[in-house]
């Protein structure tokens, strides 16, 4: 049952215009790190096209020998009572069931489970909440994902008898609404196979605007609990921002998630500049050879492809478009491989501005291949795998200092990184006889502060989330580290005495 914090009722206040609909501001001035929410979600569901076990959220195709429509897995013998009897006292026959339990009627699952909420009197507030939320069905109308849905969940539920067995109407509009509600509103949540996704909906958190420079950070705990919080100072009466797409991408593609998924144009401040707040993740480089140094951007009101140095050298939409699509490409070919990936990140260089977002996914990509040489002892890497490392950290860091202001999980992740490189190759010329004690102490004195400030934001994270586990192994870390330079300030002391 959805249980709500009295935080969000005294800190934030909903509001609701003809541009972003419902949408919610900040009651009084809140603090960088500050929580506004607290919530379990509605329900939880497989992403699209995917089936998993009503009861553990494990993958599978098997369903429940009593009501013979929810999916169950084979290691659970039971789900929930209530929504299992109301089904199972329907009394579907063979073919119905047959129908219901195709493989590919994967999205019946979804609208099921938020129709069972209106069946009961404990989760009838929760549906009447959950039916007040956006589902752009207007917008969806005819298109691809309401053929499919037509085709996966209205047709075999009509069909199979399931709709008119329900207590209140449900016919193709409601069905279609509801699955709008999840596509719009429902937040990504770690499913129990490692890598793996799935949805939850929440009652308040659906509730934020969008925008790609967003004020809130959202984490989402190992018992699917959401917490909200304000990623840096916020006055009383701003408007409470969550990034609905991912910050590491290029204006175009965030837009056009947005467009085909929630169904609205963005027009927040790094949007409506060409150069991305001067990142230049989309940038080209300007390839005119009177032209050293300039910088294609595209023009958000013309949409045209521009030389900032030179107006007149520009691009085709096409040529940009083609040719990321096989950059893109070339990138998926290469993943794992270290060479592949360093070669075409050269060549790369010489079409795209080197903090591009393609550039980015390689230099993490690259340096998440790093990361796992310098992990293994057996292959002895040398100076170099580490300076490497290093480097890359410290470029894909510039960039998110810029896109990721304030409080930033992904920040945090790459300065804690490039700390622990830093310290682990500080150690090594220090072993190596490289580094001196004092080199060493005040490389180690630097690693520090990087360290002091990635944990600054990674406290605030759950502790049952991946990152609330690291803040635990960086803080085993930190203290690891000042022992070490205790131990080496001692031995200094100790030489500067004898
Ligand atoms: C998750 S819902 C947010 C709550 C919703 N406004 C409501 O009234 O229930 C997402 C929808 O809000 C609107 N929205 C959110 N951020 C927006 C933005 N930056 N610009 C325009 N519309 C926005 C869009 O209609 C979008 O489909």
């Amino acid at each position: 049952m959805a249980a709500v914090t009295d935080d969000f009722a005294k800190k934030c206040e909903i509001k609701q215009n003809d541009t972003l609909g419902r949408f919610v501001v900040a009651l009084c001035n809140l603090r960088a790190g500050e929580t506004l929410l607290l919530e379990n979600p509605i329900v939880v569901l497989p992403q699209m096209g995917d089936r998993r076990c009503s009861k553990c959220f494990k993958l599978t195709q098997s369903f429940c020998r009593k009501c013979h429509l929810l999916a169950l897995c084979e290691d659970c013998s039971n789900h929930d009572e209530r929504d299992c009897r109301r089904l199972a006292e329907m009394h579907f026959s063979a073919d119905q069931v047959e129908l219901l339990q195709r493989k590919e009627h994967t999205e019946i699952q979804p609208v099921l489970k938020c129709l069972l909420l209106r069946e009961h009197e404990e989760t009838l507030p929760l549906y009447e909440e959950m039916s007040q939320m956006e589902s752009q069905l207007a917008t969806r109308r005819g298109t691809d994902i309401w053929k499919n849905y037509q085709e996966h969940a209205f047709a075999p539920l009509d069909a199979g008898g399931v709709l008119k067995q329900l207590r209140g109407s449900a016919d193709e509009d409601l069905v279609q609404g509801l699955l709008g509600i999840l596509d719009i509103n429902a937040y990504e949540i770690r499913a129990p196979e490692s890598g793996g996704a799935m949805r939850g909906l929440y009652r308040r958190a659906g509730l934020f605007a969008h925008s790609c420079m967003p004020n809130l950070v959202i984490s989402i705990d190992d018992e699917k609990r959401i917490k909200v919080y304000a990623n840096r100072f916020i006055a009383a009466g701003e408007i409470l921002y969550n990034c609905y797409t991912n910050v590491l991408l290029g204006t175009e593609e965030r837009r056009q998630i947005l467009k085909e998924g929630k169904c609205f144009d963005c027009t927040c401040a790094r949007c409506q500049d060409p150069t991305e707040l001067g990142t230049h993740m989309s940038s080209f480089m300007c390839s005119h050879c009177s032209c050293t140094g300039g910088y294609i951007v595209r023009q958000p009101n013309t949409g045209t492809w521009q030389c900032l140095l030179n107006p007149e050298h520009t691009l085709k939409q096409e040529f940009v478009s083609n040719m990321l699509e096989r950059a893109k490409e070339e990138i998926f070919h290469a993943r794992d491989d270290i060479y592949r990936l360093e070669l075409l990140l050269a060549k790369l260089s010489r079409l795209l501005h080197r903090n591009h977002f393609l550039m980015l996914d390689l230099k993490q990509n690259i340096a998440s291949i790093l990361r796992q040489i310098l992990q293994n002892i057996a292959t002895r890497p040398n100076k170099k795998v580490y300076e490497r490392k290093i480097r890359l950290c410290q470029e894909i860091l510039l960039v998110l200092k810029v896109v990721t202001p304030g409080i930033s999980r992904l920040k945090a992740i790459a300065l804690y990184e490039l700390a622990n490189t830093q310290a682990e190759l500080a150690r090594k010329m220090y072993t190596e006889m490289e580094h001196s004690a004092n080199d060493l102490l005040a490389e180690l004195e630097r690693v520090e502060v990087m360290l002091r400030e990635s944990l600054r934001m990674l406290l605030f994270e759950p502790l049952a989330t991946p990152e609330g586990q690291l803040t635990r192994t960086m803080l085993r870390e930190l203290k690891e580290l000042q022992d070490d330079m205790k131990n080496l300030r001692e031995s200094n002391d100790d030489v500067v005495n004898q």
